[in-house]
């Protein structure tokens, strides 16, 4: 198991042509944390993640522990240890669920160096399949899977490449009430070596299971705290408000961010 980092995010400035999506946002994820990102339709969240991630082009400054993150290659920000899920679970149908987590083992893994890895890669297999409750699946391909837990396979495929930050997109999006209750117990368990940052809409989710909280309205940082700190900011309360933009997804979630119960059972 590498050694747990925080992942530090300093005035991160994202633009398309002349637009500014993310305009100088900053936010530290600490290992041991779920740290989540929210904010209405557009403000910023996913690209965020897409700049921290390599897959779009970013200015100011990105960090895990002392490694440098912005600016490097897809590929190699994975090696340093940031991962990431997508909206939608992008999982190998086909194959079993373990070899789907071997695929994603084999990442680390260079040809002459395959017999001295193995017996570490089984270890986190082994260890991914039991904290994502798949073991029982093991063998059965995972297009037969539900789809909340192939969004659990793919968040034990990045604990196989042994990612000190899992940056998750929406994780629980289409769930059962059920299903969403696991995730938020499995990142509570996963985080204790690791910090999580989750992309989310579900207010519901956030407020079980948030340990901090960053808002982005319109690419900046609106407000940052505890569950608490944030329902009770007035600038939050204004947003999810909305104006005659607002839509439904955002009256929605200002009706949840108006209930005002203070931190989840695990904030
Ligand atoms: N490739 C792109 N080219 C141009 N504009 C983009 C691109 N990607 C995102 N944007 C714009 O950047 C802004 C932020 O988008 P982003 O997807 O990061 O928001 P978000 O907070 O994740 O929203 P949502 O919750 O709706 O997914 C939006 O106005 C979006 O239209």
């Amino acid at each position: 198991m590498s050694q747990s980092a925080a992942l530090t995010v300093q005035d991160l400035e994202v633009t398309f042509g002349a637009f500014t999506a993310v305009g100088g946002a900053s936010f530290v994820a600490e290992p041991g944390e779920v740290h989540f990102l929210i904010g209405p339709n557009g403000a910023g969240k996913t690209t965020c993640v897409d700049a921290v991630t390599g897959l779009v082009r970013g200015s100011g400054r990105v960090t895990l522990g002392e490694q440098e993150v912005l600016g490097r290659p897809v590929q190699k920000i994975a090696r340093i240890g940031v991962g990431r899920t997508f909206q939608t679970a992008s999982v190998f149908e086909q194959l079993s669920v373990l070899q789907n987590l071997d695929i994603a083992a084999g990442m680390h893994r260079s040809p002459w160096s395959l017999m001295g890895r193995r017996r570490g890669v089984e270890d986190r297999i082994r260890d991914a399949l039991e904290q994502t409750q798949l073991e029982d699946l093991w063998d059965r391909p995972a297009g037969i899977l539900s789809h909340g837990q192939k969004q659990w396979l793919e968040i034990g495929m990045l604990l196989v490449q042994d990612a000190r930050v899992l940056m998750l997109d929406e994780p629980v999006a289409g769930m059962s009430l059920e299903e969403r209750n696991a995730t938020g117990e499995l990142l509570h368990r996963v985080k204790q070596d690791r910090a999580v940052v989750v992309v989310e809409h579900d207010m519901e989710f956030m407020r079980s299971f948030a340990s901090r909280v960053t808002v982005l309205h319109q690419g900046t940082v609106l407000s940052a705290g505890s569950v608490a700190e944030v329902q009770a900011d007035p600038k939050v309360q204004e947003v999810y408000l909305g104006t005659a933009s607002m839509t439904e997804e955002d009256a929605a979630q200002a009706d949840a961010m108006a209930v005002q119960t203070a931190g989840g059972p695990h904030a």
